[in-house]
């Protein structure tokens, strides 16, 4: 149903006072705008507390990919840096922005490595990753980090890891049936086979598959982790648990930084 110009003069409501539903793309188009805002903000917060010198892990998403074009500023304006990029895309990105790139045979350890998120849950700060399908390379990567910062804006955190997003879990193609059913029993109510280009399934940068698994509210996310990284045909999963060191959380005007260190779990915030 739409609104005519009767409906706009009564408040949105025709005369006989039945609810019009009025489209909201304006609306929708407006939250989108705060939320690229909120995101880029956070990435440029985290992107300014890499020092020359570092050894920086990049992740992945539309959130690290404002976090990479930031660090290319600073790059562009004298920064020295090496980094270790997660997925193909960004590592383009990267040198595209004369960022050099180094590698784990040269550097094993990262200094800093900044990714986005899909759900961060409050107080633990646990996550959930890999909805842009780099889950592997980024937890090699965060692993690898004397300082994991994760940059989200406010649609992120949960009270409740697996309240809104599926755990999505990287397979090796060959026998993902049978993967699948092991996921099946490990409890996912759901499993959606994650679709690429022209139908086919969806490959990561190592060739592999993704399941998303909807596993609904996780009550224990470190024992879910253990359960999926014991099970045959999972090389990886998206259950970062106990691994984030500092998370960003981003609304348009304010800042939220929560930090593992050294007061565990414990919200700081500030206004920026
Ligand atoms: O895990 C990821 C990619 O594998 C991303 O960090 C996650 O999907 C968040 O993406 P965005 O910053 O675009 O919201």
């Amino acid at each position: 149903m739409s609104a005519d110009k009767d409906d706009k003069d009564n408040g949105g409501k025709p005369a006989g006072g039945e609810t019009v539903f009025v489209p909201l793309t304006a609306l929708a188009a407006e939250a989108v705008h705060d939320q690229v805002r909120a995101k880029r903000h956070a990435a440029r917060i985290a992107a300014d507390m890499v020092e020359a010198g570092m050894i920086v892990g990049l992740g992945t998403g539309s959130t690290a990919t404002f976090m990479v074009e930031r660090l290319g500023e600073r790059v562009r304006q004298g920064l020295a840096i090496k980094a270790i990029p997660t997925s193909n895309v960004i590592g383009q990105l990267a040198q595209s922005l004369g960022i050099v790139l180094t590698d784990f045979a040269t550097h094993p350890v990262i200094d800093v490595a900044i990714d986005g998120a899909d759900e961060v849950e409050r107080g633990s700060l646990h996550l959930i990753k890999g909805l842009g399908g780099a889950l592997l390379r980024e937890k090699m990567v965060a692993a690898a980090a004397k300082r994991f910062i994760v940059i989200v804006d406010d649609s992120k955190p949960v009270a409740t890891l697996g309240e809104r997003t599926p755990v999505p879990v990287e397979v090796v193609p060959f026998g993902w049936h049978a993967t699948h059913a092991r996921l099946e029993k490990l409890g996912a109510q759901r499993i959606t086979v994650r679709q690429g280009a022209g139908g086919m399934p969806f490959m990561t940068d190592n060739g592999n598959m993704v399941l998303d698994c909807d596993f609904g509210p996780i009550k224990d996310a470190a024992h879910l982790a253990g359960l999926l990284d014991r099970t045959v045909g999972v090389v990886e999963h998206g259950i970062f648990p106990d691994m984030a060191t500092d998370v960003v959380v981003a609304r348009e005007q304010e800042i939220e930084q929560w930090t593992r260190n050294p007061e565990p779990n414990s919200p700081k915030s500030r206004v920026n």
